[in-house]
């Protein structure tokens, strides 16, 4: 296996964002105290705190956080003692001020995540990121749904604003491996930037993913204690860690400690649970959006609609993340649908 050393490999903690679609964003400021003091504690490299969707994302259109974002970065910062804290800003739902304010509050990281198409609307903020002293990075979302050439050029763009590493997002957990590999190899042979992959699970090829994504120098890698994430959760990171060691990549995090807050501190936070079930898994098979899960499942309620048929009409549509409110509109379709036929 060829592999990037050791030194060279970042781990960003996601379960305080991704995870936060798993709670619909009802996080306590002593939640996000205890699990980032844990995995600050464990030596955990970068640790993201924000609403699922990004800075300024606690909206009726993606669902109110509990907390403040700001007091739980404010809180996270406080916690730890070497891990930094990242955040997440999607333009158009977060704004410069919101970058403002979580980089006075003390987040050292942002990741700008544009659909995978989209990079040009990054420009900004990756820019004003950058003069704030913040490490910028860029995010393509949902890069199972572009071409691998699509994904070099857009991925160039946000090189071009300055952006320090470009991460394959399978948003929607839809990407297996030789496909994860083929994006990470053209990526990292067109850029001279770190090159990031952020999964997740619904296909149960998580880890195999990231795996897969490391093995062709992606260096900037995500994952989530438990699985707490959007749909079946990501890469699960204590999991990862002891496939790493393993394979002998020691990136300098303590597997115990990390395997004893995975039980004690994050296991009492999870709702349901992280499995795989059938909705999530056909997010996968679909590719839609894994932060669609939990809103396909109201709509299925709301219409009386089975779930999977709203996620696989999503996934033919090509929904990308911004589009929640079509959620609501293809279950009161597929409703009317399903009562005109049975008049027939
Ligand atoms: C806003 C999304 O939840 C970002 C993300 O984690 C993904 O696309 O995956
Ligand atoms: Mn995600």
């Amino acid at each position: 296996m060829k592999q990037p050393a050791c030194k060279d490999i970042k781990i960003t903690e996601v379960s305080l964002r991704d995870g936060s679609h798993a709670v619909a964003h009802q996080f306590t400021e002593e939640q996000v105290r205890a699990v980032a003091r844990a995995l600050d504690d464990a030596g955990m490299h970068y640790i993201e705190v924000s609403h699922g969707d990004g800075l300024g994302g606690s909206t009726i259109q993606y669902g109110k956080s509990l907390v403040d974002e700001m007091r739980l970065i404010a809180a996270a910062v406080e916690e730890c003692r070497q891990a930094k804290i990242a955040v997440l800003l999607l333009p158009g739902i977060g704004t410069v001020h919101d970058l403002r304010e979580a980089s006075k509050l003390g987040a050292k990281l942002v990741r700008v995540a544009t659909h995978a198409t989209e990079a040009d609307v990054s420009a900004q903020h990756i820019h004003k990121a950058r003069e704030l002293g913040m490490e910028a990075l860029g995010f393509l979302m949902m890069a199972h749904s572009v071409s691998t050439e699509k994904l070099v050029e857009q991925a160039k763009l946000m090189k071009s604003y300055g952006a320090e590493a470009v991460y394959v997002t399978d948003s929607a957990g839809a990407l297996l491996p030789h496909e994860v590999r083929e994006r990470v190899k053209a990526l990292r042979e067109s850029l001279d930037v770190e090159v990031g992959f952020h999964g997740h699970n619904n296909l149960s090829v998580a880890v195999a993913n990231t795996l897969a994504a490391m093995e062709e120098g992606a260096t900037r890698i995500d994952g989530s204690v438990r699985c707490l994430g959007a749909g079946a959760g990501n890469t699960q990171t204590e999991v990862l860690l002891a496939v790493m060691n393993r394979l002998g990549y020691d990136v300098g995090i303590d597997l115990y400690k990390m395997m004893d807050l995975a039980e004690d501190v994050v296991g009492p936070l999870i709702r349901g649970s992280q499995e795989i079930k059938k909705g999530s898994l056909v997010l996968g098979y679909a590719g839609v959006y894994s932060s669609f899960l939990l809103h396909a499942e109201r709509a299925g309620r709301m219409y009386d609609v089975d779930p999977r048929d709203i996620l696989i009409e999503l996934g033919k549509m090509k929904v990308v993340g911004g589009q929640e409110d079509m959620i609501l509109d293809v279950a009161a379709d597929l409703s009317k649908k399903r009562k005109v036929e049975a008049t027939r």
